[in-house]
């Protein structure tokens, strides 16, 4: 079953909620206006149908947010998600069902599908990912990282795997002062222990600690992140509750010359299949952002792509 939903904000960014009536599917529970997809249309045009029928707006923008394949133990749907862009009209309930503006901040997904839980992380995640170099030189390091913040970037994984534990320590610190000031999060890589101490954003898995764990280690308030090479390491990633990947190599990266390639094509299959915001990653450029979103991406992530 192929499903459409809009993401639809009012003037103060507020996000359109509405209520699955009683009988039907997941009654109850707080939605994104959608529905399905009906012959011969495309999602686009599915999407503006629904709306008009069910909230009596014309939407004259929209863009492709994340596409969700979701089991239920009912039935299975793959859930297409548009950010609406533009619309006419005011939405009001054309069905009889429930309306409510939320704040992003205050959606947590407890009330809603849990297919929509990662249209929630898609929508809070931004488009780039900014992975460190090592930070061998932390002087060096500390004026390359406020260059990467003032371009605008609010994602960033610190990635220390060759320096000592303790210059980590001193580090990390310090590179979370310059986030906060920037507004931007922090993930660790790898080290949950020192992640946690510092409270910081998030921890980043490698794809080896990835399948290590058989539980979600972090609590659901903190970003858990993972690298993620191939289908299993995906699906296991999904199993146990990870809120994002990155996915590579998509190109040749100067960091990893030896690793097999999967091209644009072969990630686009592979993020098909993932109920998750997917970053590619891999010998990719900042003009490589549209190019990743066309092919399922939430955005790209990288080293040198933003480092140097
Ligand atoms: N519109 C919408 N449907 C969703 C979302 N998340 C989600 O799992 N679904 C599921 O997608 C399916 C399609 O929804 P629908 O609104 O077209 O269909 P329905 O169950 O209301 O039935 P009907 O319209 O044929 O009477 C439902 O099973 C619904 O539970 C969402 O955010 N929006
Ligand atoms: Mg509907």
């Amino acid at each position: 079953m192929y499903v459409v939903a809009g993401v639809i904000r009012d003037a103060r960014g507020r996000i359109l909620l509405a209520q699955r009536p009683p009988g039907k599917h997941l009654a109850g529970l707080w939605e994104y206006p959608g529905g399905k997809l009906e012959a011969g249309e495309t999602p686009e045009q599915a999407l503006a149908r629904e709306l008009h029928e069910e909230l009596g707006i014309h939407t004259t923008a929209m863009r492709r947010l994340i596409r969700i394949p979701w089991h239920y133990p009912d039935k299975d749907i793959v859930l297409d998600v548009f950010d609406v862009l533009a619309y006419n009209g005011e939405p009001s309930s054309c069905e009889g069902q429930q309306l409510q503006w939320h704040a992003l901040g205050e959606l947590s997904g407890a009330d809603m599908p849990p297919a929509d839980r990662p249209v929630l992380a898609a929508l809070k995640l931004p488009h780039e990912y900014a992975i460190s170099p090592e930070p061998t030189n932390p002087a060096e390091f500390l004026t390359a990282l406020d260059r990467v913040l003032a371009r605008g970037v609010r994602l960033v994984q610190l990635r220390g795997k060759t320096i000592s534990r303790e210059l980590l320590r001193e580090l990390v610190p310090v590179v979370l002062d310059r986030c906060r000031a920037a507004n931007a999060r922090l993930l660790l890589n790898g080290d949950i222990a020192l992640a946690q101490e510092f409270e910081l954003d998030g921890v980043h898995l490698t794809s080896a600690q990835l399948m290590q764990h058989s539980s979600r280690p972090l609590p659901t308030e903190q970003w858990l992140a993972a690298s993620c090479h191939d289908e299993a390491e995906l699906q296991h990633a999904m199993a146990i509750g990870v809120d994002f990947v990155t996915l590579s190599p998509v190109s040749l990266a100067s960091s990893h010359p030896h690793a097999p390639v999967m091209g644009w094509e072969g990630f686009a299959a592979l993020c098909a299949q993932a109920a998750l915001p997917v970053y590619a990653l891999g010998g990719l450029r900042s003009a490589d952002a549209d190019t990743a979103r066309v092919h399922g991406a939430q955005g790209i992530a990288g080293i040198s792509t933003f480092w140097s």
